[in-house]
């Protein structure tokens, strides 16, 4: 039984993650801003799974913060301070968050804090954690980016897009090592994400459909146990990706936010 480590663990993917880790006999550890929630769903989890819940609120937009989830990561386990902790095994970068405002109209404070939570974050947390996967030459990286990484979706598609190219990198990086990387590219999907950002599901008819958040996280799981790179749930998002990828770019401009 490995520790799982879920960013964003209070609500949507990554409360889905909490439960189907917790399930398969996970301990976890779970960060995000909201104590009360993240207390909630350690208490469910214990009582339903008899597993051990570690709940790490952090704002992933604040360095000290991302820093002390960091030391959480680097612990190996059986160093001095270390004794009543056990090495994560899985770390699942999974936090982030839309707004439905325009770069040029919008505040750049939040866009700020979108790449400090979706890619500077995921920087940091990865680097401490890959350090002691290597160390005991086992351990998985699973980063949530999105479709939209593939589309000129404004600046969460930019950032998502770093993420597919850090998280590919990291996977050529680790290859022939007991540590892999996976990148999950969920299309809609329901959680808190919509409603979040200001933009109603119901104002959102994705010509893809939507997806569960149930199944994203059960085929990304089951792609990230096989190493596999690049995890795009259900058959119409793989689509989706081909489409895009191989669409000529005034296309894909044309398009905007792929709905
Ligand atoms: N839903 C969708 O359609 C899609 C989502 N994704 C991606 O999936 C991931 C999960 O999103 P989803 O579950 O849908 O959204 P939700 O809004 O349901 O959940 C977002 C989670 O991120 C946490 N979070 C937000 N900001 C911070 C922060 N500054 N520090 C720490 N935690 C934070 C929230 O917790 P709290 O508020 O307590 O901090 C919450 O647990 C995101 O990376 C998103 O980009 C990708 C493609 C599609
Ligand atoms: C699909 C996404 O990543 C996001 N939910 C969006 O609305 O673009």
């Amino acid at each position: 039984m490995s520790t799982a480590l879920i960013t964003g663990g209070s609500a949507g993917l990554g409360l889905e993650f909490a439960r189907q880790l917790a399930a398969d006999r996970h301990d976890l550890v779970l960060v995000a801003r909201n104590e009360e929630r993240l207390k909630q769903v350690a208490e469910e989890l214990r009582a339903a799974h008899g597993v051990a819940v570690e709940v790490l609120p952090a704002d992933l937009s604040l360095p000290d913060d991302v820093e002390r989830v960091a030391r959480r990561l680097a612990v190996v386990g059986g160093r001095p301070g270390e004794e009543d902790l056990r090495p994560v095994g899985l770390l699942v970068n999974n936090a982030g968050f839309a707004t439905s405002a325009s770069f040029a109209t919008g505040r750049v404070t939040t866009e700020r804090r979108g790449i400090d939570v979706m890619v500077k974050a995921v920087v940091e947390l990865t680097h401490a954690a890959v350090g002691q996967m290597l160390e005991r030459d086992r351990g998985a990286i699973l980063n949530v980016g999105s479709v939209a990484a593939l589309t000129a979706g404004g600046t969460y598609a930019a950032a998502k897009a770093y993420v597919r190219t850090f998280t590919e990198s990291l996977a050529v990086e680790l290859k022939g090592t007991g540590v892999t990387a996976t990148l999950l590219s969920p299309g809609f999907t329901h959680t808190e994400f919509h409603a979040r950002a200001g933009i109603p599901e119901s104002a959102i008819v994705p010509g893809w459909g939507w997806l569960d958040a149930g199944y994203v996280v059960r085929t990304a799981l089951a792609d990230a146990r096989r190493g596999v790179v690049l995890s795009t749930p259900s058959v119409r998002y793989k689509v989706a990706v081909a489409v895009l990828r191989s669409a000529p770019r005034w296309a894909v401009r044309a398009v905007g936010k792929y709905r």
